[in-house]
């Protein structure tokens, strides 16, 4: 069962919730919606569960139009945030509501439909806890039911929407594993929306990033953090430090540095912005030629992880380093210390000579030339 949006626009008065949205969706794919708020997820959602309608664009599913197919049609499984279950319902009920509820030529005996909660139960590990009250369950707990609940129809496709939101961070991380294994057991298909990049990247084949109602950038979670195709997907995931930069005949000037490198070779002359990970910064205690020269601001251990604050004159603005906290240790990095940065590679976003804006088709990954000495050196 694959699922193609192609093109979706959705407007609410001028403002455009989603902008010529396309993607495809292959069956048992886990797919993660990822954007800040406003970015369009839960209007994409929505369009996909039947709770709302585009302007314009196709959705499909094998090739057959789900826009012309009702909501309760479409076969699809949704949990919300807050998607409150009935309260005065017991989680046998609450699980058995969507079966209850089919017209009676679809809807499954009493027996059956018995014995698909108890095996539902025990899948969400609530067996025992049938004949309880919403009440009477934690956030995480009841969030499993709402899940139950949901695959009780036996779901084509699994919509959820933030469903973690709003549970602490340890039940978060243990919950979202959980249902990785949830939907690699059942074959599920799963759209998940959430601004948390943690989660995404964690759980997804694929996930979409999203900005203003348009997506940025498709990929696996391993391609959105280590080639992010756009600035915004650079300044959204992960940490980066951002660099104005001129190309200047097939060279990288940063500052006061001129970096050479082959990936720039065709690229007109002109401003340009750069990228570089904090883990992608290479520090010498021992000055070097090539490199910013830097005083190391603030040294701070997360867990295993130095994170290194560096002052550089020669740019005129602070980078961000990272290092393995064992190795800071080991080389005695401490605040006040002199050192050499050299990047070991850059992502390069020339500007658009007329508008200003980077320019995403010239995109270059450059790996500055430093010399045999210099790379001995911090190896
Ligand atoms: N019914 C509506 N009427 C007017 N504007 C709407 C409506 N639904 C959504 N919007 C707007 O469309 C934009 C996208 O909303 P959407 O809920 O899809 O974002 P989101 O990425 O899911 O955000 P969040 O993470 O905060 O839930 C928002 O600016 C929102 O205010």
């Amino acid at each position: 069962m694959t699922i193609t949006i192609n093109r979706l626009a959705r407007r609410f008065a001028d403002f455009r919730a989603l902008d010529d949205v396309s993607l495809s969706i292959a069956p048992g794919e886990f797919v993660a919606l990822l954007g800040p708020s406003g970015s369009g997820k839960t209007t994409l959602l929505r369009i996909l569960a039947g709770l709302d309608f585009p302007d314009s664009g196709d959705l499909l599913q094998d090739g057959r139009d789900l826009l012309q197919v009702s909501a309760r049609d479409r076969g699809v499984g949704l949990v919300f945030q807050h998607y409150a279950l009935f309260r005065h319902m017991t989680v046998f009920e609450n699980v058995a509501f969507g079966l209850r509820v089919r017209p009676r030529a679809r809807r499954p005996s009493k027996a059956e439909i018995a014995e698909r909660v108890d095996k539902l139960l025990k899948r969400v590990q609530l067996d025992g806890m049938a004949a309880r009250y919403p009440a009477q369950l934690s956030g995480g707990q009841r969030q499993r039911v709402a899940l139950a609940r949901a695959l009780a129809i036996e779901p084509s496709l699994l919509l959820l929407d933030e469903p973690f939101g709003a549970l602490d961070a340890q039940v978060r991380v243990a919950l979202r594993r959980w249902l990785r294994h949830l939907h690699e057991e059942m074959g599920l298909t799963t759209v998940f929306v959430t601004h948390d990049q943690e989660e995404a990247l964690e759980l997804a084949d694929r996930v979409v990033v999203m900005n203003r109602g348009r997506i940025e950038q498709v990929g696996t979670p391993d391609e959105i953090y280590q080639q992010p195709a756009t600035p915004f997907v650079f300044e959204f995931i992960g940490k980066s430090n951002k660099v104005p930069v001129r190309i200047h005949g097939a060279r990288l000037q940063a500052g006061d540095q001129r970096f050479e490198a082959d990936a720039l070779e065709g690229l007109a002359d002109g401003s340009a912005v750069a990228y570089v990970r904090p883990e992608h910064l290479a520090l010498s205690t021992t000055p070097l030629e090539n490199g910013w020269k830097a005083t190391l601001r603030h040294v701070y251990l997360s867990g295993s992880v130095a994170h290194l604050e560096l002052d550089v004159p020669g740019l005129g603005q602070t980078l961000e380093a990272e290092l393995g906290g064992e190795e800071a240790q080991r080389r005695s990095l401490q605040a006040g210390m002199t050192v050499t940065v050299q990047p070991r590679h850059l992502t390069v976003f020339p500007l658009d000579g007329k508008t200003g804006e980077p320019d995403l088709a010239r995109r270059r990954v450059v790996h500055p030339r430093y010399g045999q000495a210099a790379l001995a050196r911090w190896r």
